[in-house]
C-alpha cells in the first residue's frame, strides 16, 4: 500500500482534462476539485462524459491531456488502494458467498484475512443482508447483489469513495438505504463522489455538484448557487386576468400554466409586496401567491441541455 501523502483540502483534483476518441471529444478541458469530507454529485445526461471522467480519475483510461490528482498523487494508480470505486459495469463472482465477496475485495485492498471476513459479516448485518451472509451471489436478487458490491467498495474503509451511478438498479427502499449509507459515510469524514442523472438523489445528498454537458463543465457549486443563477419566479393562482401585473416595475413576463396558475418572471430586486398590493388593488383575486423554489431537476434541464433530448 502506498504511504500517507499530504492530501490537503482537495482529495480529488481534475485540471484541464480532455479525452478524445479519434476525432470525438468525450471530455473537453474539464477542471474541478472535490473538497475533503463533502458529498460531490457528478451530473450530466447520458453520454455527457461522466463515466469517462471517473475512469480517468481511477487510471483505467489515460487522459489525452490534462492532469488528475487523487489523494495527492498525480499517478492515481499508486493510491488506488486508498480509494473505493464502484464501476458502472457491475460484476461479482457468481459462485462466491456474499460475506466472502466483501472479504475478498477488502483483502485485495490490504485488509488482513480475519478482519476482512469480520467486516463482511458486519456490513451485511448493518445493511439488512445478515441472513444472506453465506448465500452465493447467484442466488441473490440483482438489487441485493448490487448492495453486496457497494459494501465491497467500502469494506477497506477508504477515505475517498467514487460511485458511478450507484442508485441504478436499486428499488426505492434500497435507494433510500444507499442515501443513508452515503450520508453516514460523509458523517464519518469520508469524501464521496457519485454520478447520477437522477436529480432527486443529488438534491437530497450533495454538498456541491458538477454538471457537465457534452464533456464540458456547465456548472460547479452548491444548490443555492445554482438556484441563484435562475431568474426568480412567482407563482400566482387567480380566476382573473393577471396581465395588468405587467405594469408593475420588475415584472418581466407572465406565463400561463394550468388551472388558473401563472408564472411571473421577475427581476431579482422586484418588490414582491408591491406586486401583491397591485393585484389586490386591481381586483385580481389571489388564490395562491408565492415564490417558486427551482428544483435541481429544472436547473439540470436548462443547464445540462436535457431539452435537446426532449425535442430530438
Ligand atoms: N472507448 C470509447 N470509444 C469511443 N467513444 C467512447 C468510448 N468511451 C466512451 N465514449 C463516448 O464518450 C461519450 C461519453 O461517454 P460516457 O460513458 O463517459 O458518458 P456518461 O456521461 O457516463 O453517460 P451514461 O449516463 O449514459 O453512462 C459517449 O458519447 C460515448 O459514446
Amino acid at each position: 500500500m502506498a504511504g500517507k501523502r499530504e492530501v490537503g483540502e482537495f482529495p480529488l483534483k481534475v485540471t484541464n482534462v480532455t479525452k478524445s476518441y479519434g476525432s470525438f471529444t468525450a471530455v473537453n478541458d474539464l477542471s474541478f476539485a472535490v473538497r475533503r469530507g463533502e458529498i460531490y454529485g457528478f451530473l450530466g445526461q447520458n453520454g455527457a462524459g461522466k463515466t469517462t471522467t471517473l475512469r480517468m480519475i481511477m487510471d483505467i483510461v489515460p487522459p489525452t491531456s490534462g492532469e488528475v490528482n487523487v489523494l495527492g498523487a498525480t499517478r492515481p494508480r499508486t493510491v488506488k488502494h486508498q480509494v473505493g470505486y464502484l464501476p458502472e459495469e457491475r460484476g461479482l463472482y457468481r459462485k462466491m458467498k456474499a460475506r466472502d465477496t466483501i472479504a475478498y475485495f477488502a483483502r485485495l485492498k490490504g485488509v488482513p484475512a480475519g478482519k476482512a471476513r469480520a467486516r463482511g459479516e458486519q456490513l451485511l448485518e448493518e445493511f439488512g443482508l445478515g441472513e444472506f451472509s453465506k448465500s452465493k451471489i447467484e442466488t441473490l436478487s440483482k438489487g441485493m447483489a448490487q448492495k453486496v458490491q457497494l459494501l465491497s467498495v467500502i469494506a477497506h474503509e477508504p477515505d475517498l469513495i467514487i460511485l458511478d451511478e450507484p442508485f441504478s438498479g436499486l428499488d426505492p427502499v434500497n435507494q433510500k438505504v444507499l442515501e443513508t449509507m452515503i450520508l453516514n459515510l460523509r458523517d464519518q469524514g469520508r469524501t464521496i463522489v457519485f454520478s447520477t442523472h437522477v436529480m432527486e438523489h443529488a438534491e437530497r445528498l450533495c454538498d456541491r455538484f458538477l454538471m457537465i454537458r457534452k464533456g464540458k463543465k456547465v456548472f460547479e457549486g452548491t444548490l443555492d448557487a445554482a438556484r441563484g443563477m435562475e431568474q426568480p419566479t412567482l407563482i400566482l393562482q387567480t380566476p382573473d386576468d393577471p396581465l395588468p401585473l405587467l405594469d408593475v416595475p420588475g415584472v418581466v413576463d407572465i406565463l400561463a400554466q394550468d388551472k388558473g396558475r401563472y408564472r411571473l418572471v421577475i427581476e431579482d430586486d422586484a418588490d414582491r409586496q408591491a406586486i401583491l398590493a397591485f393585484a389586490l388593488n386591481n381586483n385580481i383575486r389571489i388564490l395562491f401567491f408565492g415564490q417558486e423554489e427551482r428544483s435541481l431537476h429544472d436547473i439540470f434541464f436548462r443547464l445540462a441541455g436535457a431539452e435537446e433530448v426532449q425535442s430530438a
